[in-house]
């Protein structure tokens, strides 16, 4: 159930599980299940519209209407890792090696191999 003390981190957790859950759900009564079926592809094309809204959004200046292209665009980036079959434990074991080492740091260390 959502509140509006809810994480973003715990949002994410329950919208992956519910993508997941509706996999192979009928697409007439699903927008996931129609979007599954499309494949990675259909899921990257959507993904990439989302994220073309979410930077007019904040371009705008208008927060609400960022925040809301910004749950579009992570709604389509979730269904495209699972249309892909990446685990979002991947994402977040991808995002739990970085922590801590500056941007810049790895950026520079990329440039000395
Ligand atoms: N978070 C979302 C979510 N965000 C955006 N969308 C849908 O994403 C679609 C894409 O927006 P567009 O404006 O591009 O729509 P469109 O032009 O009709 O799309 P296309 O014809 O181009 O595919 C819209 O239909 C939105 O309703 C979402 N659909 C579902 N969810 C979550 O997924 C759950 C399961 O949904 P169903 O699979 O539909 O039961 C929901 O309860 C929500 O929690």
């Amino acid at each position: 159930m959502t509140n509006e003390r809810d994480t973003l981190g715990s949002a994410l957790d329950r919208l992956a599980a519910t993508i997941e859950a509706r996999r192979g759900a009928d697409p007439e009564t699903s927008y996931t299940a129609s979007l599954l079926a499309g494949g990675a592809e259909r899921c990257a094309k959507k993904f990439g519209e989302e994220a073309t809204e979410t930077v007019i959004a904040a371009v705008s200046g208008d927060a609400d209407a960022l925040a809301g292209e910004a749950a579009d665009a992570l709604y389509h980036l979730l269904a495209l890792l699972a249309a892909a079959g990446v685990p979002p434990e991947a994402v977040a074991a991808a995002l739990a090696r970085r922590e801590g080492v500056s941007g810049h740091a790895e950026k520079a260390a990329r440039k000395s191999d």
